[in-house]
């Protein structure tokens, strides 16, 4: 179909709109700054709402989003970069996106398997040879979720789309589905034949990730050599890293595991907050006596270590260890966390390396633009970074690059080689000494019942809110709680050596509850001041906080 026959100001011109075509709510699709859907069949009460014509539809939405911020001045069309994860919708949804960016009028470019970082880099590199830089770039995932779903992020050469981008391209795609007909589909797929082409971008990517570990190394071609690291993907589509970014630079990497992709992920969730995942990588690791293990999720925007000795570096530790780094590189700078980072983190970045710990809201998105903004009115950040494995550097152009985050610990590694002031992973072990973790830590995720009749026809997000307000009330008159004097979401209390935040998710009908105390006895404590609060709420699911008091002791 012709741009104008798609585009969402455009009268319709089809007589016959397809009136068969799924209702599909496109709001429901939006998760944030991402959209995430239902692409594959077969999970009861989980129906497909990211269907062929969506997709397309979706894909003509972010080309025109992308059309009307074109530089008028500009004359060659616009480029648009694909790339997938290893889920099993990804070719009919990378057919179904490519169908959609040609029916507008723009080229579309396939990289394959692809990793989001690789996307997002993909509107940065200046290489005309890949067709590059692209003005805007779609990634295919839905991250760790189940195989049945799918999903896409969205770049430009500012970064990943916010929010606002993202309910404002829905809008569009829902007038664009609204208008397609049977003989448009038809029509874009013979676009779309003409206006695909295939670039091995990947190639270009990983090039990049070696050559910064090359030259932090003072271009040493092989600064890795005799280091044994192995690699977990998953079954994701971080499977590239042993073989282009580890070897090429000396590495030995036998002992990797479920590098080839496979969208049922029949190991282990490809993702580094899941407990199996970390207790695969951390046996591989044993199990080859290797130097250091790398951990990945499905897109390879999230990653985690293991040292040599089994211990493992992700969330608060990860975090402690990145911050190490930045503030060796930078001393005195503002590392940018989320939210649920701990008391532990704090003092580790504030007392032992000197450094500003801003503990901000949870998501990916909301610390790199926090991170910016910083930048932006003075205070130096280079580091943002969330407990979930997310992780932006300013020197990497906040590109949300969980094989960068890798990169920053290779390039140790080889420094302690060439200095010959270490063995093994030792020299990153080394730099979190100090960091001091709870005995206890617990994430709870409480769930509001949104038919309840208890919401009295409100949003989960009021409700939510009710609670927060409540709890706050419940808290104040407590005299061993505190609440934290600063917090950007939910509510923070510390009392009984530990501290608890209760907030609303970023996208889900849940109140994630996070506890953190020296003792089982001082986390229940915790645990039934929240209990007193939450109990008054019948539509919110207290059984994991009930079921912790009564466990834990
Ligand atoms: O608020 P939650 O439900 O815990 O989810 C928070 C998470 O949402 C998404 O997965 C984002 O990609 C993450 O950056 C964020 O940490």
């Amino acid at each position: 179909m012709a741009w104008n026959a798609i585009h969402p100001h455009a009268p319709s011109t089809c007589a016959n709109t397809v009136s068969s075509f799924e209702k599909i709510d496109f709001r429901k699709l939006q998760n944030g700054s991402d959209i995430r859907g239902v692409a594959i069949s077969g999970v009861e009460g989980e129906p497909i709402n990211l269907t062929e014509p969506v997709t397309e539809a979706i894909a003509a939405a972010f080309a025109s989003w992308l059309s009307d911020r074109k530089n008028p001045n500009e004359s060659r069309r616009l480029r648009i970069s694909v790339g997938h994860d290893s889920r099993i919708s990804a070719q009919t949804l990378q057919d179904a996106v490519s169908r959609g960016i040609s029916s507008s009028g723009s080229d579309v470019i396939q990289y394959g398997l692809a990793s989001t970082p690789a996307m997002f880099n993909s509107t940065l590199t200046e290489d005309e040879n890949f067709l590059c830089p692209v003005d805007g770039a779609i990634m295919i995932t839905a991250s760790h979720l189940p195989y049945n779903r799918n999903g896409f992020k969205f770049f430009t050469n500012s970064g990943g789309l916010g929010k606002a981008d993202i309910k404002n391209i829905l809008e569009r795609a829902e007038i664009i589905y609204g208008k397609c007909t049977i003989e448009n589909l038809k029509e874009s797929a013979k676009a779309a034949s003409m206006a695909i082409q295939r670039v091995d971008y990947m190639a270009v990517y990983t090039s990049d990730l070696v050559q910064a570990v090359r030259k932090a190394a003072g271009n040493v071609e092989k600064p890795l050599e005799g280091f044994h690291i192995v690699v977990d993907a998953g079954n994701g589509a971080g499977g590239f890293f042993p073989g282009k970014v580890l070897e090429p630079l000396g590495a030995i990497t036998t002992g990797s595991q479920f590098l080839e992709p496979d969208g049922l992920f029949p190991n282990h969730i490809p993702n580094p907050e899941d407990k199996s995942a970390m207790k695969a990588i951390t046996q591989a690791v044993l199990d080859n006596k290797a130097d250091l293990g790398i951990i990945f999720d499905t897109d390879v925007d999230r990653s985690a270590a293991v040292d040599s000795t089994g211990r493992e570096f992700n969330r608060n530790r990860l975090i402690a260890l990145i911050s190490a780094i930045v503030l060796e590189e930078h001393p005195g700078t503002t590392v940018v966390t989320d939210s649920v980072t701990s008391d532990g983190l704090t003092s580790f970045i504030e007392k032992k390396l000197g450094g500003r710990h801003h503990r901000f809201k949870r998501g990916y998105k909301n610390v790199i633009d926090e991170a910016i903004r910083l930048n932006s009115v003075g205070e130096e950040a280079h580091l943002a970074i969330e407990t979930s494995g997310h992780g932006a550097l300013k020197e990497n152009r906040w590109l949300d690059d969980g094989a960068y985050l890798m990169v920053k610990l290779l390039n140790k590694l080889a420094s302690a080689r060439a200095s010959d002031s270490a063995s093994g992973s030792k020299v990153l072990t080394d730099l979190v000494e100090g960091f001091e973790e709870a005995a206890i830590a617990v994430e709870l995720r409480l769930k509001i019942d949104q038919k309840h009749a208890n919401l009295k026809g409100g949003s989960f997000r009021d409700y939510g809110e009710a609670v927060l307000k409540h709890l706050e009330n419940t808290t104040s008159s407590d005299p061993k709680l505190q609440k934290a004097p600063v917090n950007h979401e939910g509510l923070r209390v510390s009392g009984y050596g530990g501290w608890f935040l209760l907030r609303l998710s970023l996208h889900d009908p849940v109140l994630p509850l996070n506890i953190e105390a020296p003792s089982k006895e001082d986390a229940v404590r915790l645990g039934l001041a929240v209990l007193e609060a939450v109990k008054e709420f019948p539509a919110l699911d207290a059984s994991a906080l009930l079921n912790l008091v009564q466990v834990l002791p």
